[in-house]
């Protein structure tokens, strides 16, 4: 691992942006020490600061000295954050790396400079083990610039280049869809509970069946109805409860949720 050289600052210390701190020393990208972590008040920076990370509620102290910006406040904080750091943006040192659903490139530049170079990502938040799904886009960002931002995060789980007009759907499909596989689960365990097993066993069995499931066709290279087949016998329990679900609508309300969210998630910002 090439370890990066210089300075990292992540502005806004949630969910998204602690996780990816630690996912990046914990994979040996950077050190603690070269990553500056932002918050509106110090209460909550302690742990961080403990940690080894520079903490700061300067958000533009923090940008004058760094070389990639990651944005990662919600949409709707992001204006008041852009407008704080917009005086000590340099484009020459610059690369401004966005998590926020639904702002364009073009959108973050129309507030801080049309000339920055602005790459966004959308991980999830299996970040926090390295196992992220990350998705990228730019549509002003040199090669290298994006290779780099592809290297960052690469450390912490996979990344896919995509064009910048599906981000929103990426959103939808690996950043909420977290949450959609999680449910799934929890309903799996929930069946196995009715069925005879005791909550904390049904849950593990479900869980390990999922990542069962995820991995045989992550080491397989394989097709999900491919390995349906070979789980459903003639006149078997599997087709059973499958064809079950199905009239249950299992399969139409994922891609509808799916489609819905992937709506919702490119308008969670106002320009103004
Ligand atoms: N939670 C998720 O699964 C994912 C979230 N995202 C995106 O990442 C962004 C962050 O999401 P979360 O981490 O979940 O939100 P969060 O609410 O956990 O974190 C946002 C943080 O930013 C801080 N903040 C707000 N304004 C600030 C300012 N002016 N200066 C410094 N810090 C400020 C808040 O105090 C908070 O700690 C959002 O734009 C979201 O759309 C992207 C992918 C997945
Ligand atoms: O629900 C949300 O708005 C955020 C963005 C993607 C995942 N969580």
């Amino acid at each position: 691992m090439n370890k990066f050289k210089g300075r990292v600052a992540i502005l806004g210390s949630g969910n998204i942006g602690v996780s990816l701190a630690k996912g990046l020393v914990k994979s040996g990208y950077a050190e603690a020490g070269q990553i500056s972590l932002t918050r509106r008040s110090a209460a909550g920076l302690t742990d961080l600061a403990e940690q080894g990370f520079a903490v700061s509620t300067d958000n533009a102290a923090v940008v004058a000295n760094a070389d990639i910006v990651v944005l990662a406040v919600l949409p709707q904080q992001l204006n008041n954050l852009l407008a704080q750091i917009g005086a000590v943006v340099d484009v020459q040192k610059h690369v401004f790396i966005s998590v926020a659903s639904g702002v364009s490139c073009a959108d973050i530049r129309s507030k801080i400079g049309e000339d920055v170079q602005v790459v966004r990502a959308m991980p999830n938040t299996a970040i926090a083990i390295g196992q992220s799904m990350t998705c990228v886009a730019t549509d002003n960002a040199s090669q290298q610039n994006v290779e780099e931002v592809t290297r960052m995060f690469e450390t912490v789980g996979s990344v896919v280049k995509i064009n910048e007009d599906l981000m929103t759907s990426a959103t939808a499909l690996c950043a909420c869809g977290i949450a959609f596989f999680l449910r799934a689960i929890r309903a799996a365990s929930q069946g196995g509970v009715e069925i005879g097993f005791h909550a904390d066993e049904a849950l593990k069995m479900a869980v390990q069946t999922a990542k069962g499931a995820a991995d045989l066709l992550l080491l397989m290279q394989s097709h999900p109805e491919q390995e349906i087949d070979k789980v459903t016998s003639p006149k078997g329990c599997t087709i059973a409860g499958l064809n079950e679900m199905e009239h249950n609508g299992f399969s139409s309300s994922l891609i509808k949720g799916i489609k819905l969210s992937a709506i919702k998630a490119g308008a969670l910002y106002t320009k103004e």
